[in-house]
Order: structure tokens, then sequence, then C-alpha cells
């Protein structure tokens, strides 16, 4: 496959919550990465959190991810960022700690590095302050965990190169982030600005018996969180007003700024009794569970929020989601046919998957369209295999399913990793008759199967015609490989009739 990422090498400096939110998101994007951190359990940590991303990314998608980039850790910070392309920082936030690291950086990594600092609110002239090469310095602040969340605030300092930011921006859309520029620098930028807003005003809440944890987080998450994930501020609020819009809900709710409703600019004293007591209630809310079991239940949530927002507005995709499929869209472009022997008298074992926490129904378990999803993912692989891809069906021909046989078997259940299998029952030059069974878990269950019969299509005209002879000749050789294999004796019911009519036409 091609490479996804326009660099191969990356250096992170700082393994811990966010340092191994990056680590992961380089390495499942295909890049190497070299890691210093002197805490004696970095390792561990480094590699639950990557476990962690890797489930995540089992959940998040099917398309093809590059090859797992490889994982160094080093003993020195030089030896990190030695060939590195881009080096991130995140290390404590603290300005001193910082400014000593990232002069390290800077005097150790190669001349065209980028040095991405993941700071959540210190100003980028003042971590390039004294650097010597300064130009290449910009803050990179991710969002909690790095490897799903895919904004990342892109800000320059004083001394920071225009096209230190453009290739900052190039590279992180590239692995499927959304490098947004910041235009002034400000403590804090523009996500923490909002969150520390919000955060304080809680804190306050809690501090004055108005509510406690558990509650002030449902308000959140019951109402305007989920509203949040998918329009933000404005975009909401442009609803809120009605069919006037953004004027009218100004005109109505802007005044209330002006009343007592908020102690925003009032910090409250954290002192020992009330980080006691946010404490107890965080425990108590947490219920037994484990950091690293939240951190699941959370991937799960988010992974199911951007694949509903990757359904929205017909299939196109609307923010998050709208990102991942397009991401998925380059994926699958660079996939290529899937590396199978098309020779072999044995079904194609063509594609793997996972079970999604949005392919779950009220049973628990993998709703039934969801197979059908499978076996489509399935087909599609069988024609890139064939020489009908992207670029194919953009020429004006694909392959049509005018007909499909599902069986349900067994269960499938949340997480369980799923194996395609395909045979060719039949091809002529206008059909293409093919039976799929589904496996599940690692003792592999046939968990279902399914026989569909497909038609080449001109697709401006909207009828069969038939496929040329280099898609042929691919077909036919998959077609004599499985000639000698038994038929399954689950085939064949009630499938073919209308594929027969319209091949006749
Ligand atoms: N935790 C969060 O939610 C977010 C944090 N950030 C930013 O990311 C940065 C790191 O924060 P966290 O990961 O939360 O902290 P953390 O405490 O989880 O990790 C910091 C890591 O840096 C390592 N470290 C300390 N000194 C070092 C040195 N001289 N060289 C290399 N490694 C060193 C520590 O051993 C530790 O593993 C901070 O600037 C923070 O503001 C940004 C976005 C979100
Ligand atoms: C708390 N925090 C300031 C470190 C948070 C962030 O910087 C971003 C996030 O993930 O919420």
């Amino acid at each position: 496959m091609s490479a996804l990422s326009p660099i191969s090498r990356a250096a992170c400096i700082g393994g811990g919550v966010i340092g191994g939110g990056w680590i992961a998101r380089f390495l499942l994007a295909g890049i190497d990465v070299k890691v210093f951190d002197p805490h004696p359990e970095a390792e561990r940590i480094v590699a639950e959190v990557l476990a962690n991303a890797e489930r995540a990314y089992g959940l998040l998608t099917g398309a093809p991810l590059p090859k797992r980039g490889r994982l160094t850790f080093c003993a020195s910070l030089a030896e990190a960022v030695a060939g590195a392309e881009w080096v991130q920082e995140s290390v404590p936030e603290r300005l001193d700690l910082k400014r000593r690291v990232l002069a390290e950086i800077d005097a150790a990594a190669p001349a065209g590095a980028l040095i991405g600092s993941s700071t959540s609110g210190l100003k980028p002239s003042e971590l390039q302050a004294g650097l010597a090469h300064p130009g290449r310095l910009f803050v990179a602040h991710p969002y909690n965990p790095v490897y799903l969340l895919p904004l990342v605030e892109i800000v320059g300092g004083v001394e920071t190169a225009p096209e230190t930011i453009e290739r900052a921006k190039t590279v992180l859309d590239a692995i499927g982030m959304k490098g947004v520029v910041i235009a002034r620098e400000i403590e804090a930028f523009v996500g923490d600005r909002l969150l520390e807003a919000l955060w304080r005003e809680a804190l306050w809440l809690i501090k004055d018996d108005i509510c406690d944890v558990e509650t002030l987080d449902d308000v959140i998450r019951y109402s305007f969180g989920l509203r949040w994930a998918q329009m933000g501020l404005f975009q909401t609020y442009r609803i809120a007003g009605g069919e006037a819009g953004m004027r009218h809900f100004l005109a109505q709710f802007g005044p209330c700024l002006q009343w007592p409703w908020t102690k925003l600019t009032d910090v409250v004293d954290l002192d020992e009794a009330l980080v006691e007591k946010i404490g107890a209630q965080s425990d108590a809310q947490a219920g037994g569970l484990s950091i690293r079991e939240l951190e699941r239940i959370r991937d799960e949530n988010l992974v199911g929020i951007v694949q509903a927002l990757k359904a929205s507005r017909g299939g196109e995709g609307w923010g998050a989601g709208q990102l991942l499929r397009e991401f998925e869209q380059r994926l699958w472009a660079q996939a290529g046919a899937p590396p199978v022997a098309v020779d072999r008298a044995a079904p194609l074992e063509l594609l793997e998957t996972r079970v999604s926490p949005a392919w779950l129904d009220y049973n628990g378990h993998m709703t039934e369209f969801r197979y059908l999803h499978v076996f489509g993912d399935t087909t599609d692989a069988l024609l890139r295999l064939i020489g009908v891809d992207l670029a194919y069906v953009e020429g004006g021909h694909s392959y049509y399913t005018v007909e499909t046989h599902l069986r349900h078997l067994d269960e499938a259940k949340l997480g369980e990793a799923l194996m395609c299998t395909t045979q060719i029952l039949g091809t002529d030059e206008k059909r293409l008759h093919v039976f799929h069974r589904l496996f599940a878990g690692p003792e592999r269950r046939e968990v279902a199967t399914g026989e569909h019969m497909l038609l080449h299509v001109d697709s401006k005209a909207g009828r069969a015609c038939p496929a040329p002879a280099s898609i042929l000749a691919k077909l036919n050789v998959l077609a004599a490989a499985h000639a000698g294999l038994p038929r399954p004796a689950e085939a064949g019911r009630a499938v073919g009739a209308k594929a027969r009519a319209a091949a006749a036409e």
C-alpha cells in the first residue's frame, strides 16, 4: 500500500496520558515512533494505552489501516529525536520544564523536523523564546483520547514560520486528524478557554452544594453534551432562535448575560475540603470501575457517536463523522486488491472486522442488517480483487447486487472478531454468483451465510451489460479455482430468478 502519511518517523517526548495517545495515533497511521520518557513504568503505561487504542480502532472502522508503525523506547531524548520528521513534546505543564525539554529537542532534532508541543495553554511564543530554530516550533494541542478525537489546535508563535503551520496541517489531515489553525495566540487557545469557563462554574456549583458531581455530569450528558458533539455552540443556538435564527436568539438571550447567572471570573478556592468532597463524589460516581475500564467505555461511546455522525445526511456524514468517512475513502482507495491467492481451490478469506458498538440492537447482539453490511464489504473486497475498484466505478461501470439470501445461524457479540470467506458459485459475462460464510470469535463459529447474485452494469444507462474481457479474465481464474469445491448445501434457495430475467435483457 502507498503511504498514508507524508511522514514515516515521529518522536514522542513524554508518554503519559497525552503522549501515549499521540504514540498510538502515529503508530496506527503507519508511522514509526521513538519514545523518551524517564518514568520507570513508561513502557507498561504506553502498552496499555496502545491496547485500548487498537481495540477502539477495531470498533471504529473496517477500512484497511496501514501496517502498524514500529515502536521503540529510547534511553535518551537525543536518541529518540534522531531521524524524526515530527517531534511531539508532551511533558508536564510547567513552563520551565517545557522550555528545557524543547531546547534539548531543538538541539538534537534533524533540521527539517517539525516540533509540536501538546501544551494545553502556554503560548507558543513563550515556549520558543531562546530556541536556536524557533521557526519550526508550534503548539499542537490535542484532546484526550488523542487516538480517537481528531481535533488538534495548531497555534504558531511570533517566530513560527508560516510553512511550519502548513506542513503540520498537511500531516495531521493525512492521518485522519483535523488540524485547525488558530488565528492568534492566546493562553489556552480556543478549546481550553471554553472548557475552563465551564469547569470554573462547575466547581462553584459543587462547592455551593447546588448539586453533586454525578448530577452535574448528568445535566451535561443527557442534554447539551449530546448537541455539542454534532453542532457545537453557534449552530445549535442558531436553531434555538427559531425561524429567525441567530439574530432572534441573540435578542432574546443576549441580555441574560448581564444577569447574575454566572460566577465565571471568580476562581473557586480548591482547598483540601473541596478536593476531598469532589474526590469522594467522583469515586462514588465511578462505581468501582477502574480508569482503564472507564476509558474503554468512553471509547466505545465515542466510536458509536462518530459512526452515527458518519451515517448522517444520507450517508454523506457530518462533522467528525464526515472526517472519518473521507479518511476511510482514502484508505480504501489506497488499499488496492486484498492480498489473497486467486488460484487456490479454497474459499477466499477477504474480510476481517469486529462487531462495533453501533452494530448492536436491543437484544445486545449484532443486528440483522449489519450481516448484510459485512457481506457487502466482503463483496466489495472481491470486486477490488477482480479490478472493480473506485476508478472503475467512476468510469461508469460496476456490479450491482440484485438478489440476496441471508441465513442467521448464531449471535455475534460486541467486539468479537469477524472473518468472512467467499466461494464463487458461478459467473458469466454479466452475472456473478457468490456464497459468503461469516465466522465469529477465535473459535471461528459460523454465524451467517450470504448468497448474492450480482450483475455487471452500465451505471449511467442503468442496465446490465457484459463485463469487459479484463475483468472476466480475473473472474474466470477465480471461478476455475472454485469449480472443484463442493457446492454449499444451503446454496440455491430462491436465488437467481430476478437476475436471470435482467441478464436476458
Ligand atoms: N491530560 C489531558 O487531558 C491533556 C493534556 N494536555 C497536555 O499534554 C501535556 C502532558 O500532559 P499529560 O499527558 O496529561 O501528563 P502526564 O503526567 O500523564 O504525562 C507526562 C509524562 O511526561 C513524562 N516526563 C516528565 N518529564 C519528562 C522529560 N524531561 N522528558 C520526557 N518525559 C518526561 C512523565 O514521566 C509522564 O509520563 C501537558 O502539556 C498537558 O497540558 C493536552 C491535552 C489534554
Ligand atoms: C484539562 N486540560 C486542560 C488538560 C484539558 C485539555 O487540554 C483538552 C482536553 O482533552 O480536554
